[in-house]
């Protein structure tokens, strides 16, 4: 049962690519999206009876144009915007086939610590926080956003 005022969850499948050499995968929000250019993980939300990882591979074909091998589960996060209260499943992925096109018109760059991008979505900080946990890095790991 849920209290007065908590909202259902939308349940997101978001992709935390790792290449070679360490670096993860960073997309901007298309335009017409809410929080547009802002930097976040590639991913999306679940259609109704798939599983996180088969969400996370059709929304990485249909906006990257790649596919993916395994997604190995990372952390959920659950994340209250105005616009929705959404859980975050975030999943490692280290392979992939296929060439990256941006099908959103969206921007994409691989980045390490201290990410070079900006503005970085609130619900995207702390994977660069776990990250740098993982990593021993100190030290701040984005530039803050200016207030919306
Ligand atoms: N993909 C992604 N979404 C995130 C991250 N962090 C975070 O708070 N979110 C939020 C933003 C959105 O409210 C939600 C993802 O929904 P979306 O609108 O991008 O998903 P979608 O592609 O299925 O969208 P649509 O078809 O409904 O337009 O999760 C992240 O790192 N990656």
């Amino acid at each position: 049962m849920s209290t007065a005022g908590e909202r259902t969850p939308v349940d997101v499948a978001v992709g935390v690519l790792i290449d070679g050499d360490g670096r993860f995968l960073l997309t901007s929000r298309p335009e017409g999206k809410v929080y547009a250019g802002y930097w976040e993980f590639p991913g999306g939300k679940l259609e109704v009876g798939e599983t996180v990882e088969q969400a996370l591979r059709r929304e990485l074909h249909e906006e990257l144009g790649i596919t993916i091998g395994a997604a190995h589960p990372w952390k959920v996060e659950i994340v209250d915007y105005e616009h929705a209260r959404v859980r975050l499943h975030f999943c490692k992925v280290y392979a992939w086939q296929g060439e990256f096109e941006m099908r959103e018109r969206q921007s994409m760059a691989w980045q390490t610590l201290p990410v070079d991008v900006k503005p970085v979505l609130p619900g995207t900080v702390p994977v660069l926080e776990w990250f740098a946990t993982e990593r021993g890095f100190s030290g701040p790991t984005h530039e803050a956003a200016p207030p919306r």
